[in-house]
Parts: structure tokens; sequence; C-alpha cells
């Protein structure tokens, strides 16, 4: 999936996470299929974005790849280690290199606890540094996240709703991460505190060598930051690429109509701008074949019998059999 010579920070080879959907005296009568077949690699230092509407399965993929949900199937590898697969208890020795942000890190913040007792808590917990290194690293910290060090001796309450983010942020930086998730680290901002929020990420990032898994469903923000991104649909992956490519020139139907239907700089190139009839699928009752076809206005009977694979040119993949029937 990568080259030897430049490994892959994050590889996923078709994981699943399904949940048993319980009826009567809560016996198990089917299977709800958040995440099938779902294989990607993230490069060291890239930003990656996972878009998509809300059930398909976004956030399955984030807590799976932390190890929160156990696979149903497939496996993850960071640094060519594997750190979940079917089976498999979450790898505590990997926990402090790969973090998840939920939406507001800040919410997380103990009220009783003063913020420095909040930074050092978790390198009491991952390490065994005596309290001066533990206090070296948590003022480096404070100070990256944009926060005075005198702040360290205050309670949350005493500090604004931004400042809370920004001490959530340090919380997980303390413990040196590689790779950080974020799970729609912007919604409920309006646009001026969202792009301080982004302008901050990207600081971090350069700044320690990060490298971002970022679920959103905002597109914009998507666009904005995103080196590639992943289009998901019911649990699937229907298209991955360069952000800039993908935007610009979409080629499965399900990404030109997200696109058509919300504000993005410059629009998509799309012949027709149709938009999404409908809700998506039932994730536990999954259309055979390709699972965008009941929503899709170029299905055929084929699409009825064919689950598309991912079909790559130049680093952008489709799973639509007719994209390129449609593209010419
Ligand atoms: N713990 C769970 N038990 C059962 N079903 C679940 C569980 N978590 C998620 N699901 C189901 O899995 C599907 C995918 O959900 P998920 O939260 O991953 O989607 P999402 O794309 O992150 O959506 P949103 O943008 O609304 O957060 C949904 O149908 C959801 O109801």
């Amino acid at each position: 999936m990568s080259d030897s010579d430049n490994p892959a920070i994050l590889e996923v080879d078709n994981l699943a996470r399904h949940f048993p959907v319980r009826g009567f005296l809560n016996r198990q009568v089917g299977s709800l299929r958040a995440l099938d077949n779902v294989s990607f690699a993230v490069e060291p230092g890239e930003i990656l974005g996972i878009v998509g509407e809300s059930g398909c399965g976004k956030s399955t993929l984030g807590k799976t790849l932390m190890g929160i949900h156990e696979p149903s199937e497939g496996e993850v590898r960071m640094l060519g280690e594997r750190i979940a697969s079917p089976g498999q208890k979450r790898a505590a020795r990997i926990r402090a290199r790969l973090q998840y942000v939920y939406q507001d890190p800040g919410a997380s913040l103990d009220p009783r606890w003063t913020l420095r007792r909040s930074l050092h808590e978790p390198l009491i917990i991952h390490t065994d540094w005596p309290k001066e290194k533990r206090e070296e690293k948590v003022r480096e910290i404070v100070k990256a996240v944009g926060l005075p060090v005198e702040h360290l001796d205050l309670y949350p309450h005493e500090i604004s709703g931004g400042q809370q983010r920004r001490v959530g942020l340090a919380r997980i930086l303390v413990l040196g991460p590689e790779l950080v998730i974020f799970d729609e680290p912007t919604s409920g901002l309006d646009v001026s505190v969202q792009a301080t929020v982004l302008r901050l990420f990207r600081d971090l990032k350069s700044e320690f060598d990060l490298t971002y898994l970022f679920i959103s469903h905002d597109l914009a923000v998507v666009q904005s930051i995103c080196d590639r991104v992943i289009v998901m649909y019911l649990g699937r992956i229907v298209e991955i690429g360069r952000t800039a490519e993908v935007f610009a020139a979409p080629r499965h139907p399900y990404t030109q109509a997200l696109l058509s239907a919300a504000p993005v700089i410059g629009g998509p190139r799309v012949t027709e701008n149709f938009s999404l009839q409908g809700e998506p699928p039932d994730p536990s009752n999954v259309p055979s074949g390709c699972r965008f076809r009941t929503r899709c206005q170029y299905a055929t009977s084929e699409c009825a019998d064919i689950d598309p694979e991912l079909d790559d040119e130049d680093g952008h993949g489709v799973a639509c059999l007719r994209w390129r029937e449609l593209s010419v």
C-alpha cells in the first residue's frame, strides 16, 4: 500500500465494523454495517480529510482506528505495527502516539483541577518523568497553544471557552503524538473562530511535525485545510484523492452531488447540477452491488449486481462502475 522507503504512518486494510441489531428478547436479528472494506494509507505530515453525510461511518472509522471499537474485519497498522484487528485489545503502547480529539477538547477538562494539574495528569499516567521534566513539557506546550504560563494556576471556569479548547489540545500534545484524529473539530464554531482554530491546527502541525486525520461534514473547512480527502458513503470509501483534484473534478456521482449542494470555493466541474434525493439507505439493510445506486441517477442493472472496488488512477480513486464513461 505504501512504498517501503517512505512508510505510511497509518495503514488501514479492509477494515469493517458491524454493530449487532437486536430484536425481541435481545436476540441479534441483523447487523448494522457502519464500516465495510475500508482501505487507505495516511502519509507522514499530511492532513487527510474524511467527509460524507451524517451516518456514513466517519466517527466509527475514527473510533475503530483508535481501538475504541474493535474491528469486525481487517486491521490497522501504525508505522508497520498492528494496532487494531478483530479480537485484539487496544494497543496501549501506541496510544500516546495516536490521539483522538473530540468535537470540543476543552469540554473534557475537570472543573475541580487547575490547568496545571489537568496537563500533568496525562504525563503521570503515560510516562515516569519526574515532576520538573513534566512541568517543563507542560510550559512548552502551553506556550505553543498560545496561552500564558501564568494561566496554569487557573481553573477552567476562569478562562474563556476558546482558551479551554486550547488547554484541551495541550492535554493531547503533551504526550507527543505523531498522528492526531480530529472528529468534527470546528462544528458549532462561528466562521471567525473557525479560522482562528484552523490556523492554530496548522501552526501546531508544523511546530510538532504532526499528521492529521480530519473528520468533518464541513466541505469548505476540508477544502481549506486538507491535502487529500476521502469521501464516504454508507460505510464505504467512494472516492479518495488530492483535495484540489477531487473538489475541482469529482469522479463519483455521490461526490458530485455532495459538492454541487455545498458552497465551496470554485465549485465542482459537474455536467449537471443534480442534488441528492432522499436519505441514505438503512445501514442494517444495505443495497446489493453499489450502495449508492438507489440514489444515483446513472445507475444501471449492472450496478445492482457488482459492488465496485476503488479504481485508482494517478492517486485519485473512485468506486463507480461508470465513472470513466460519465467523465468523457
Ligand atoms: N455504538 C453503536 N452501536 C450501534 N450503531 C452504531 C454505533 N455507533 C454508530 N452506529 C451506527 O453506525 C452508523 C455510522 O455512524 P457514525 O456515527 O460513524 O456516522 P457519522 O458519519 O460519524 O455521522 P455523524 O456525522 O452524524 O456523526 C450509523 O448508522 C450509526 O447509527
